[in-house]
């Protein structure tokens, strides 16, 4: 990376098709970001690992080459770490983690979830509530299974991964009804989220050619303030959270100031922060669960492997539930949960990037005006790292001593992003999944229903999911050892 703004303006932009006519600039306007994706793929193929695209009014920069990722996101984290302006119109003019300038206030934000929220004792003091979500998991899917030969599991993990942290948001066990309404309104929001997107690319004229899609986007935020106000008031006015034994998130956002303005968030601030708080922990999370089961259940010798494990480790107490405490000596599960994260990111790219001034990156330009991002899933399918990428082997990961999903010293995959933006609750998301995981395989055998098939082709949604959902035969697993 050569010098920042001198060199820059003798230097041009990664190739990429020179001339798109104005008709296709508004076609790939209207096509929701990743389905860009095999475009894309097709476009690195003819100009190499970096490529400028020009969509709306901006030039979008798409670096798939790891090494060159490494070289942005860790040597000159702080240039790459700003967001383009007006991106994320979602959540346009209100104050969110991922959406906010590189700054102050994001600065705040951003340390306030991870030291009152993600910080290691946080995390613990919620141990009880995984647990009860574990619990309810396991009977919903048990309940199921009586009736059913073939259980369609994905509703089971989006609804507990809401239940945990709805309650981590609002500290409360809130019943069935109204999990239900949060669940709806968030997901709304977010299977329209590419689409909303898009509109922030060259607003002057998409306020006029989707106005529609506007008044829809506006339509959906005052439906999700109408159902989560109501709990942050609730909690705002109660006299005694300071002496209950966890704290929710939404308590540190009442208490929070933003330094600079001087000022306390805005009721609509932290209805966009709660929600940012339930779309990071509930989305990304039960659709990795369902990848990495849907693995367990194409390869039953991965499964057996993995309840051998966690026989070795907890199976001589014959107990019910695998702990959160034993879950560092399962290095089989672990790997598991990784190969599933690079098989199968959640998120094939990352939340846009912007660079704080004109840059060059390997003899490059990259300009203030454009958009930064990196190809993620085609990271994690690099055959110069990863022998026979397509295929789901943990093993792999045995022999990579600690293996850093941060990236810091070198990038293999990236399924969190790396360097200032990486994502914040990548600790907390790793720990889900290994709980849920292991305690699913040791209460029960996953299994290919009666004429069945697990298909893993994708489809795009906020996050890319399966495109036909994991079904499942489910019975109650024996304890005893088959060895
Ligand atoms: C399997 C689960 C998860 C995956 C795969 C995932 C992935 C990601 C990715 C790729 C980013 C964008 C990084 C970038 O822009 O370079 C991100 C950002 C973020 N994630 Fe996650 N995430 C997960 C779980 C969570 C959880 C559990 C939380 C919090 C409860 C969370 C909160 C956030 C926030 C606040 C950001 C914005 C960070 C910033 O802009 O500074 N995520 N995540």
């Amino acid at each position: 990376l050569g010098s920042p703004t001198a060199t820059a303006k003798l230097k041009c932009m990664p190739p990429g098709p020179t001339h798109i006519p104005v008709i296709s600039n508004i076609l790939l306007l209207r096509r929701s970001f990743s389905e860009l994706e095999p475009l894309l793929r097709r476009l690195h193929a003819k100009y190499g690992p970096v490529i400028t695209l020009r969509i709306g009014s901006r030039p979008s920069i798409f670096i798939a080459d790891r090494s060159m990722a490494h070289r942005a996101l860790i040597h000159n984290g702080t240039l790459f770490a700003d967001r383009p302006k007006g991106f994320l119109v979602v959540n346009t003019n209100i104050l969110n983690i991922s959406s906010s300038s590189y700054g102050p206030n994001w600065r705040t934000l951003r340390r306030n979830l991870a030291s009152e929220m993600l910080h290691h004792s946080r995390v613990m003091s919620f141990s009880r509530t995984r647990n009860w979500v574990l619990q309810t998991l396991l009977t919903r899917l048990k309940s199921d299974s009586l009736s059913n030969p073939s259980v369609r599991v994905i509703d089971h993990f989006r609804y507990s991964m809401f239940c945990l942290l709805v309650f981590m948001c609002f500290g409360e066990r809130l019943d069935d009804a109204k999990i239900r309404d949060i669940e709806r309104v968030q997901r709304q929001m977010l299977l329209e989220a590419n689409r909303f997107n898009i509109l922030g690319f060259w607003p002057s004229i998409t306020r006029v050619l989707l106005r529609q899609r506007w008044q829809e986007l506006l339509a959906l935020r005052k439906d999700k303030a109408d159902v989560l106000l109501p709990l942050i008031t609730a909690r705002s006015q109660k006299q005694t959270r300071l002496k209950d034994d966890v704290v929710p998130y939404v308590d540190t956002l009442l208490d929070l100031q933003l330094p600079d303005e001087k000022r306390k968030l805005s009721d609509e601030e932290i209805v966009m922060l709660c929600s940012e708080f339930l779309d990071g922990g509930t989305d990304m999370s039960s659709t990795a669960l369902q990848w990495i089961m849907a693995n367990l259940v194409k390869y039953p010798h991965v499964q057996d492997r993995l309840v051998e494990e966690i026989r070795q480790v907890v199976g001589h107490r014959e107990v019910e539930e695998v702990k959160e405490e034993d879950l560092h000596k399962l290095s089989y599960l672990k790997a598991v949960v990784f190969e599933g994260l690079r098989r199968h990111p959640p998120g094939h790219f990352v939340v846009p990037h912007a660079v704080s001034e004109d840059v060059v990156l390997d003899d490059y330009l990259v300009p203030k005006s454009g958009t930064v991002n990196f190809m993620v899933a085609e990271m994690g399918l690099d055959p110069n790292v990863w022998e026979d990428p397509l295929a789901f082997k943990p093993e792999r990961f045995l022999n990579e001593e600690g293996f850093d999903i941060t990236g810091t010293k070198e990038i293999k995959m990236m399924p969190f992003g790396v360097g200032r933006r990486i994502c914040p609750g990548y600790n907390l998301a790793l720990l889900h999944l290994q709980y849920f995981v292991a305690n699913l395989v040791w209460n029960f055998e996953w299994k290919v229903p009666e004429g069945g098939d697990v298909d893993l082709s994708e489809k795009q949604e906020f996050t890319v999911v399966m495109k036909n959902p994991l079904h499942v035969h489910i019975s109650p697993r024996s304890k005893k050892s088959t060895a």
